[in-house]
């Protein structure tokens, strides 16, 4: 049996977890360098509950310099099984207003340059991403917004591009054509280290604006984004809230193997493997090496 510990990083205008008690804020030393803040560890229910903000608070990190293997890697010390991603972003449909949730289950990565695996010369390995999203935890995402009567909707692609700047018209346009649904700068390479960490991952993606093909609205500006981020955030905090008290005491078996991601996965045999590496890879592959 292993011990269900929810983790929730918190993204644009999320910075604090309301709701969390007993907490505690750790600094974790990663071997991958630093995290974006001090984790708060605390407990929702009966839940242990564990908190970081992604761009730090402040939000002093750019989405190209987030510290994503170290985010991972020091929730998964943190003993972090489930991980819900909470996201500001805009939106390729009318449907999709600013306000609404939406439980993507698919992504697409556009970014270039950033570290997106704690694997790589001295220790190959190759997970799937067919299903990058745990069809459990998102069910139980949807049952707490349901129960809170927060507006939402499952299913979903979500293209990350590299940023910081916001889409053009152009590419705002190709990305809509292409049957995306909504588009962020950080869900990647996230939830693919999330993966290789056998971590499973959720995103609620929270709509903040059409971005910029939308005939009706302006570019996408900050000071809008961020007014409807700071609304939505009460609501996130409602829904994960509800989605705590109600979580199982026990990691539920993830349907797509998200949390025995690293089974056959890597393909160097030990003798081949370089032990600097091996160190480093101790918290997030521990369980198969
Ligand atoms: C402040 S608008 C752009 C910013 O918001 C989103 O961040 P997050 O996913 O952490 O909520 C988007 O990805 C950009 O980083
Ligand atoms: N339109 C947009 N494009 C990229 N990231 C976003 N985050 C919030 N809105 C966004």
């Amino acid at each position: 049996m292993t011990k269900a510990v929810l983790g929730v990083i918190g993204g644009s205008g999320v910075y604090d977890l309301p709701g969390l008690e007993d907490v505690r804020e750790e600094r974790i030393d990663s071997p991958w360098g630093a995290p974006s803040d001090a984790l708060r560890i605390g407990r929702i229910g009966e839940t242990p509950v564990v908190f970081l903000p992604r761009h730090g608070r402040g939000h002093r990190l750019s989405p190209s310099g987030i510290n994503y293997r170290a985010n991972i890697d020091a929730l998964k010390r943190a003993g972090v099984t489930d991980l819900v991603a909470l996201s500001a972003c805009g939106s390729f449909r009318q449907e999709l207003y600013p306000g609404l949730f939406v439980l993507v289950d698919q992504f697409v990565d556009r970014t270039h340059g950033r570290a997106s695996s704690f694997f790589g010369d001295g220790c190959v390995a190759h997970v799937s991403m067919a299903h990058p999203v745990g069809p459990a935890l998102q069910a139980r995402i949807l049952a707490a917004a349901e129960a809170e009567e927060i507006a939402v909707r499952k299913n979903g692609t979500y293209v990350c591009m590299e940023g910081p700047q916001f889409s053009s018209y152009a590419e705002s346009l190709t990305y809509k054509s292409l049957g995306y649904d909504v588009i962020g700068m950080t869900n990647m390479p996230e939830a693919k280290l999330a993966r290789e960490a056998e971590i499973t991952y959720a995103t609620i993606a929270m709509v903040t604006d059409f971005d910029c093909w939308h005939p009706e609205h302006d570019a996408v500006e900050v000071s809008a984004v961020i007014a409807v981020a700071r609304a939505n955030a009460a609501k996130a905090a409602r829904l994960v809230s509800r989605l705590a008290r109600d979580f199982p005491a026990e990691h539920e078996p993830c349907p797509a193997r998200s949390d025995r991601a690293l089974e056959g996965a890597i393909i160097t045999p030990p003798e081949h493997r370089d032990p600097a590496l091996m160190a480093k890879l101790d918290a997030v592959a521990g369980r198969v090496l």
